[in-house]
């Protein structure tokens, strides 16, 4: 479990975390998203005890980060590529960890195993690809067993082989009953791999619960509806919050009108249904949506399609 309790941090004159408050609980995976510089990495870095905050508290387990008297049993962390020295191997750099930490080499042998990259563990670890320093730096989170796993960008440089192990070993360490806490930028993934959310936006705490809620709660939620008498169920439909589209003929995407709502008044109105059924928004769609204000770096994307844009 992480306990983040109305923890700020200021860099000078920027507020880069501001009293965020929120608990990742164990057995699941919890996803932690939010636009460039909305202040992960930091909140990542307080939670390890690498930042200290300007206000707040964060507990892990029930106790700040030092006051762990075997850490890398208690949370394993990947904040970012590490600086591992280039002439040493991946064995030579967990092992000179694991000797640290009062950890043998059998867990050093096994972890190198579980990451895959056996074949490469004894190769200086200066000519790794980004891929192979990320499973590296994955390996040295997992070094001590730790109760609570954190991973800033775990899929960053991985290929998809890579991506869908990650995917596996998450869920893995959540069924174990252990606090897995990913930061990632692919929404898709995400989706895929998180049961939780928390969402921040210029340091401040934008949503926090279960991600199929975070979804349901987006605007972009429509119902589809095609029916030979499209003309006349979107006369019955359309009214104070409900607007209705038509992306064909014979097609109508609704939103603001629940689909049984739509249905029982087709029926009532003796209208025939082909098809009727809920478009989710995704994780995007909704993640857009509630960050669209908290966004510090906007593309200009209006201005690129008047200058550069037109490759005419
Ligand atoms: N050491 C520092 N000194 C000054 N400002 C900092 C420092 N670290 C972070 N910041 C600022 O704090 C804000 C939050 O940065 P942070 O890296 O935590 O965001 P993030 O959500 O991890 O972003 P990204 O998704 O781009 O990695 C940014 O505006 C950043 O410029």
């Amino acid at each position: 479990m992480i306990e983040v309790n109305d923890l700020s941090k200021r860099y000078g004159d920027k507020l880069a975390v501001d009293a965020l408050s929120f608990a990742v609980r164990p057995g699941v995976v919890t996803g932690f998203l939010g636009p460039n510089g909305a202040g992960k990495s930091t909140t990542m870095r307080m939670i390890m005890g690498l930042d200290r905050p300007s206000s707040g508290t964060v507990r892990v387990n029930g106790r700040p980060y030092e006051q762990h008297e075997a850490p890398l049993e208690t949370i394993g962390a990947l904040l970012e590529a590490k600086a591992i020295h280039p002439g040493r191997s991946a064995y030579h750099h967990l092992l000179a960890l694991a000797a640290s930490n009062g950890i043998g080499r059998r867990r050093v042998l096994e972890v190198i195993d579980m990451v895959g990259l056996t074949e490469v563990s004894r190769k200086r670890a200066g000519g790794f690809s980004l891929g192979m320093g990320q499973r590296l730096g994955i390996a040295s989170a997992l070094l001590g067993d730790p109760r609570i796993v954190m991973l800033d960008e775990p899929v960053n440089g991985l290929d998809p082989e890579g991506v869908l192990w990650i995917r596996n070993l998450l869920k893995d360490l959540a069924d174990q009953g252990r606090t897995v806490f990913v930061s990632s930028h692919l929404m898709s993934e995400m989706a895929l791999i998180a049961e939780d959310l928390i969402v921040i936006g210029r340091g401040r705490l934008l949503s926090a619960g279960p991600l199929a809620d975070f979804v349901a709660q987006s605007s972009s939620r429509s119902v589809r509806v095609q029916s030979p008498q499209a003309g006349t169920l979107r006369e019955l439909l359309v009214g104070d919050g409900v607007s209705v589209t038509g992306s064909r003929p014979g097609v109508l995407d609704v939103q603001g009108l629940e689909a049984a709502e739509i249905g029982e008044r087709a029926a009532a109105a003796g209208l025939v249904l082909h098809e009727l059924f809920v478009q989710e928004a995704s994780l995007e769609e909704a993640f857009m949506e509630l960050t669209r204000d908290a966004v510090e770096y906007h593309a200009t994307t209006a201005e690129f399609a008047t200058t550069g844009g037109t490759n005419r």
